[in-house]
C-alpha cells in the first residue's frame, strides 16, 4: 500500500471549509458541510471529498489505509498563522508582575519582556531551541494545527536572528507540522538602539534581509509597529524594502495604541496585519479593500487583560478574520486552540462558523497557503482533523475542552489523543 493513500469513511460530518481564497464578511458563516461523509486521499493529497457512498464507488479498499471516523465530525487541519514557538528561557516571573498589575510595555521599556527572551535566545544553543521548539510544535498539534507560522525576533542581531531561522528550517524538515517562516529582527529595540530605531531599521535592509533571503531562511517579514518600538515611517521603510526582495509582508499592528498600522498594512500590500485591538474603522474599511486578512489574537488581549479586537466590525465591513494563538514566552503564553475558540465565541461575538473559517481556510490565507491547505478540496494536502464529537458545533460547545481526537498529516495518522486510562 502507498504511504499517504487512505480513506477517511463513517463521518457524520465533513466539514470541507471549501475555498481556495480567503473568505470574507459574511462568506465566513459558510462551512460546506457534507453529511455522513467519506474522503479519498492519495500519496497524501485529497482526491475526493463527498457523501460516502458515492466517494467510495468502485474503489478497491484494500489498497488503502481504511480509518472509520465512528460517526464524528472531520475537519481541515487548523492553521495557526501567528506564533513564536522557538525561543529561549521562560517569563514566569513576569507574568506574575502582570498579575500584580505591572504594564506590559513598561516592563519591556525597563529591559524585561521581549528583551529578556533575547538574552536567552542568545545565550541558547541550537540543540536546545531545537528540542524545545520541536515539543512546542508537538503541542500545538495535539490541538489540531497542521501548519503553524513561526517568527524570529528573539535575536535583534543578525546572527541569533540566523540561528532561530535556521532551527525553524529544521524542525519544518523533520516535524510532520509545517513551518512558515517570519523573519521578525524588528521585534524590539535593543538597548543600543535605543533612540537610534532608524540606524537599526536600515542595518537589517542592508545586512540581514539580503542574507535571510539567500539562504531562503524566512518567507515574510513582520514587524512590531508600535509606540516606543517603531514608527509608521519606520515600518514604511523596513515594509517596503522587504517587498522590493521578494519577501511577503506581515505587522504586528496597532495592538496596543491605534498608530495607523491596519492602514499602513493595506498601502504596503500586507498579506496580513495582526492583533488590530486599535484598529481605526479607516484601517479596517482598507483591510477590506486590499484583501489583508485581519489575524486576530484573543489569547494575547486575554492575557494581557486587553479589551478584545472588534471581530464583528471588521466581519461586517467585509475583512477576512483570521484567529491565531500568538504563542510565545510573555504576552501570550498558551499554544492552547480551545482557549482561542472559546474567546472568539464568548467574547468577541463570532459565530462558531466563522470562528472554523478564522482557523482553517482564513489562517492558510494569512500565510499565503489558501491554494494548498485550508479547506478539504480535491488537489489539497490531506492535513485532516476528526473531532471525539459527532458535530464541530462541540469545538465551541465544549469549553476549553481539546476536541481533537485523531490529527491526519499528508495522508499519514500523525496523533491519536483517545484517552487510555492506566
Ligand atoms: N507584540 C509583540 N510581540 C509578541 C509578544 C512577544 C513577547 O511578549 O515575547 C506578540 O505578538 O504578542
Ligand atoms: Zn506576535
Amino acid at each position: 500500500m502507498q504511504s499517504g493513500n487512505m480513506i477517511i469513511k463513517n463521518a457524520s460530518q465533513i466539514v470541507t471549509c471549501s475555498g481556495t481564497k480567503a473568505k470574507k464578511g459574511k462568506e465566513m458563516q459558510d462551512l460546506h458541510v457534507v453529511e455522513n461523509g467519506a474522503i479519498l486521499i492519495e500519496k497524501g493529497i485529497i482526491q475526493s471529498v463527498g457523501k460516502e457512498e458515492e466517494i467510495l464507488k468502485g474503489i478497491d479498499e484494500s489498497q488503502y489505509q481504511v480509518i472509520d471516523a465512528e460517526g464524528k465530525a472531520v475537519l481541515p487541519g487548523f492553521v495557526d498563522s501567528h506564533t513564536h514557538f522557538v525561543f529561549g528561557g521562560y517569563r514566569a516571573e513576569e507574568f506574575t508582575w502582570r498579575l500584580r498589575g505591572d504594564d506590559y510595555m513598561d516592563i519591556m521599556n525597563r529591559g524585561g519582556g521581549i528583551i529578556s527572551t533575547v538574552q536567552a535566545t542568545q545565550e541558547e544553543s541550537k540543540e536546545e531551541l531545537y528540542e524545545n521548539g520541536y515539543q512546542r510544535l508537538t503541542s500545538m498539534l495535539s490541538f489540531g494545527v497542521t501548519t503553524a507560522e513561526g517568527k524570529s525576533g528573539y535575536g535583534l542581531n543578525k546572527e541569533t536572528e540566523l540561528k532561530q531561522l535556521e532551527v525553524m528550517k529544521e524542525i519544518n524538515e523533520n516535524h510532520p507540522v509545517d513551518v512558515i517562516s517570519t523573519f521578525m529582527e524588528a521585534h524590539a529595540v535593543p538597548a543600543e538602539y535605543k533612540g537610534k530605531e532608524d540606524e537599526m531599521i536600515e542595518n537589517i535592509i542592508r545586512e540581514s534581509l539580503p542574507e535571510i533571503k539567500e539562504k531562503n531562511l524566512a518567507e515574510f517579514c513582520d514587524i512590531f509597529t508600535e509606540k516606543n518600538v517603531f514608527t509608521i515611517e519606520q515600518s514604511r521603510r523596513l515594509l517596503t524594502a522587504a517587498a522590493e526582495m521578494g519577501f511577503k509582508l506581515k505587522m504586528h499592528a496597532d495592538e496596543i495604541v491605534p498608530l495607523g498600522g491596519a492602514e499602513l498594512a493595506a498601502e504596503v500590500g500586507a498579506v496580513s496585519a495582526d492583533h488590530l485591538l486599535q484598529a481605526s474603522d479607516a484601517g479596517i474599511a482598507a483591510m477590506a479593500e486590499k484583501d489583508v486578512v485581519a489575524t486576530l489574537l484573543p489569547g494575547t488581549a486575554f492575557s494581557l487583560r486587553e479589551s478584545y479586537a472588534r471581530a464583528r466590525d471588521m466581519i461586517e465591513a467585509n475583512c477576512a478574520v483570521a484567529l491565531a494563538s500568538d504563542f510565545n514566552p510573555g504576552s501570550c503564553h498558551t499554544e492552547s486552540i480551545p482557549l482561542i475558540i472559546a474567546l472568539a465565541t464568548l467574547y468577541m461575538g463570532m459565530s462558531p462558523e466563522e470562528t472554523i473559517t478564522a482557523l482553517t481556510i482564513n489562517g492558510a490565507a494569512a500565510v499565503d497557503r489558501a491554494d494548498s491547505v485550508g479547506s478539504l478540496d480535491p488537489g489539497k494536502k490531506a492535513d485532516i482533523i476528526i473531532l471525539r464529537d459527532p458535530s464541530y458545533h462541540f469545538l465551541s460547545y465544549h469549553i476549553g475542552v481539546n476536541s481533537v481526537e485523531r490529527v491526519v498529516k499528508d495522508g499519514i495518522m500523525v496523533m491519536d489523543n483517545r484517552h487510555k486510562l492506566l
